[in-house]
């Protein structure tokens, strides 16, 4: 008999998987044992994962299992049989890069911050391009994310210029440990990437003369190594998350102003819309609470809610909030 290893699971698409085993790409496959149970329980292995095998054939990696997951990174599939997809597993930090320009959108941040706490992932928030913008501007937009995150994510800032960006990012560059970067098209994500990783320019294939925006050259890589040996994450799909139904308690981690008020609400399941005795609305209504973060929240939840339900459900739902029927928040229909 074999002797069982753990190798970290580091390329799936389809059938087709990869593995790093003592620093050694291994093409793996996966056990008819193992996909009959994960298969019906929705359990397939995914990138990060660290997998328990064997090799057969000098070098390939039989799949039999994977270690339990500290994090794990889902996100919403509208046109897919299987509404939730998993696409990382282990990753501890989420990068949520933002740049300094028109871009830069609270609620966005929002956002993405719901989804890196859901995950179980630590969020740190990487403001790019600030040499687009005077200190002054920088200033605001520094003060706009300690506003949204109660200046407790660390943020790094970055530009075109910084010339030691490893250091920057090394605290959580650490061996055997998976991140991965996430946010808008064009914020320099694969710049940063490319930066950080021990063979560069394996991501971005420069500047397109037409349009001016950085382009990929057509890569099966998913996950990247640091000199320090962290892994980098970048699954398609990754890039752009949605919110899963999963993500309301995240929300509430995201909101704690207003989930802290929430507690002193008459009803337990107040939607703070019009209901007597609402404390969200009273803080409102006393000035001690913006609107727009009461609006911010409501569309996040809707959006959580929204996830769930199918495109048909979704535009009955809506007709249902138009019509008063459903004031807030739609439900579930089976
Ligand atoms: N001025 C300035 N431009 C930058 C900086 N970082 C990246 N860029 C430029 O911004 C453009 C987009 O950068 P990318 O790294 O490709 O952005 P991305 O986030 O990977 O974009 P997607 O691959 O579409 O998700 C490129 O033209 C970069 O050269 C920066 O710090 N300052
Ligand atoms: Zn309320």
């Amino acid at each position: 008999m074999q002797t069982q290893q753990t190798a970290f699971l580091i390329f799936q698409s389809q059938d087709h998987y990869k593995v790093l085993l003592n620093h050694q790409e291994l093409t793996a496959t996966i056990s008819g044992r193992y996909r009959h149970l994960a298969e019906s329980t929705n359990d397939l292995p995914v990138v990060g994962d660290q997998v328990t095998g064997v090799i057969y054939d000098t070098d390939y990696f039989q799949i039999q299992g994977h270690h339990p997951r500290h994090t794990l990174i889902q996100r919403h599939n509208s046109n897919k049989q299987q509404r939730i997809q998993t696409l990382a597993a282990n990753v501890a930090t989420i990068f949520i890069v933002t740049s300094a320009n028109q871009e830069f959108s609270e609620a966005r941040l929002q956002r993405y911050l719901t989804m890196a706490w859901d995950s179980g992932a630590t969020p740190v928030i990487v403001l790019s391009k600030t040499d687009l913008v005077s200190h002054s501007e920088l200033t605001t937009f520094l003060d706009a994310i300690a506003r949204v995150t109660f200046d407790s994510v660390p943020v790094i800032t970055t530009d075109q210029t910084t010339s030691n960006v490893v250091a920057a990012f090394k605290s959580y560059l650490i061996a055997d440990q998976w991140v991965t970067f996430v946010g808008s098209s064009g914020v320099g994500k694969s710049t940063l990437i490319n930066q950080l990783i021990k063979e560069p320019s394996i991501l971005t294939s420069g500047i397109r003369a037409d349009d001016d925006k950085g382009r990929h050259t057509t890569t099966n890589r998913q996950a990247y190594q640091t000199a320090s040996g962290a892994f980098i994450v970048d699954t398609p799909g990754m890039r752009e998350l949605g919110m899963t139904s999963s993500m309301s308690k995240a929300l509430k981690t995201v909101f704690t102003d207003i989930e802290t008020l929430a507690q002193d609400c008459r009803f337990k399941d107040c939607q703070h819309q019009s209901e007597p005795g609402c404390a969200v609305r009273a803080a409102i209504d006393a000035g001690s609470l913006m609107p727009e973060r009461l609006a911010d929240f409501n569309k996040l939840a809707i959006e959580a809610d929204y996830s769930q339900l199918s495109a048909r459900e979704v535009e009955q739902a809506k007709v249902k909030r138009l019509m008063g029927s459903l004031k807030t928040r739609p439900t579930k229909q089976n």
